[in-house]
């Protein structure tokens, strides 16, 4: 199969590469870039040398739909709207790792994202790509949004509790912390090293764009409306997300009837890894690895539910995720091409 990147001179683009170089049915990928093409991809990244030598290409949407596999696209918010209707109707599939086609409602995009959204055609099409929840609509798509990375960890820890209808829609609290690498490689003042160093940020309270992503997906689970309080933070790390959601449930329930919905949820899905009672993960658990960590406990005094749910954003949160999308767009073997094992310490 041939892969094109987009954007490969991103982080996220960059994360893709080494994935896909190592994937066993990849036989070539093809990077492309708005600002460097012609240069070398060593040029940029002398250590994402390969046998393989790999030039940045120019965009040519008319060949690399009818010549590629598979498609990703890397890049910022506004760029996917724009280049997927042009890289559709041929024998690419296409993998969109940005926010352009999550959300379905056209004008929540443009209100959150504050940009013009994709068509409705376009966001009919394009399937959420959320492997543990959503396989046969990936499996039989042409296009997948790939879910954004606070989501990915917040939607595996909240669902197995909101899909079974026992959570109070209204008490849901999502506490994320992030990694700088989540703001991509050209970040602004907030992520320089003197600001971020010794410090803990919080950011876009109240407006972060993955509020409607998360709350589109939970109201598809529950009967009911399920609007959420989500806030975003920035450590000092390079990788990792952790999101700590707190809720309370609508009727008492014991710890282990809790832990027996997680359990029946993710028992077949290789890469979520549900922890015994009384651990919870770490960002260090999951780094460099496809897998969603997740711990649970209840509090008897309050009746309130804490959810602890980690991933690496550049993987789950980003390209791992885009791969296991591929593998299942491509029928293979779901865990094809990924990591085993975290990358620890
Ligand atoms: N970083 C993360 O943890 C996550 C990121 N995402 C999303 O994935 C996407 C990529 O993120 P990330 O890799 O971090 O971002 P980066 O800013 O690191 O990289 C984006 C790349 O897109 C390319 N690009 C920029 N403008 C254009 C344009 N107008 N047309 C075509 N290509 C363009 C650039 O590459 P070049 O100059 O070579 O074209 C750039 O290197 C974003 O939408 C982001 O929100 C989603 C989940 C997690
Ligand atoms: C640290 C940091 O800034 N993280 C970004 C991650 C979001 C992202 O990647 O954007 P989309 O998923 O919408 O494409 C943020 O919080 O906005």
């Amino acid at each position: 199969m041939k892969a094109g990147i987009i954007g490969a001179t991103g982080y996220g683009g960059v994360e893709l590469f080494r994935l896909l170089n190592s994937h066993p049915h990849i036989k070539q990928v093809i990077l492309f870039s708005s600002s460097n093409a012609g240069e070398e991809f060593t040029s940029i990244y002398p250590q994402m040398s390969t046998e393989q030598n790999h030039r940045l290409e120019e965009l040519n949407p008319e060949e690399m739909k009818e010549e590629l596999d598979v498609i990703f696209l890397a890049t910022p918010a506004g760029v996917s709207t724009q280049l997927t209707p042009e890289l559709l109707g041929g024998k690419a599939k296409v993998i969109d790792l940005s926010g352009d086609l999550r959300l379905k409602d056209g004008s929540a995009y443009t209100k959150w994202y504050k940009k013009e959204s994709a068509s409705s055609a376009i966001l009919e099409k394009s399937a959420y790509g959320l492997p543990e929840w959503n396989k046969e609509a990936i499996q039989s798509a042409d296009l997948i949004a790939n879910p954004g990375c606070f989501p990915t960890a917040a939607l595996l820890g909240l669902g197995p509790l909101v899909s079974e209808g026992i959570v109070d829609p209204s008490s849901i609290i999502i506490d994320a912390k992030t990694g700088v690498s989540g703001a991509g490689k050209n970040p602004g003042a907030i992520t320089h090293f003197a600001h971020l160093q010794e410090n803990f940020q919080i950011y876009k309270v109240n407006q972060h764009q993955h509020i409607p992503e998360i709350e589109q997906q939970l109201t598809e689970w529950s009967p009911e409306t399920v609007p959420v309080t989500f806030s975003t933070h920035l450590v000092p790390m390079t990788r990792g997300i952790m999101a700590t959601i707190y809720l309370t449930l609508k009727e008492n329930q014991t710890l282990e009837e809790l832990k027996s919905y997680y359990e029946s949820c993710y028992a077949e899905e290789p890469f979520v890894r549900f922890r015994k009672e009384g651990q919870f993960p770490g960002t260090k658990d999951v780094y460099g690895s496809n897998y969603c960590d997740i711990g649970i406990t209840l509090d008897p005094r309050t009746n309130r539910v804490t959810i602890v749910a980690v991933i690496d954003n550049l993987m789950k949160g980003a390209a791992s995720q885009a791969v296991q999308n591929m593998n299942l767009l491509f029928q293979y073997e779901e865990k094809t091409g990924l990591p085993d094992l975290p990358v620890y310490p």
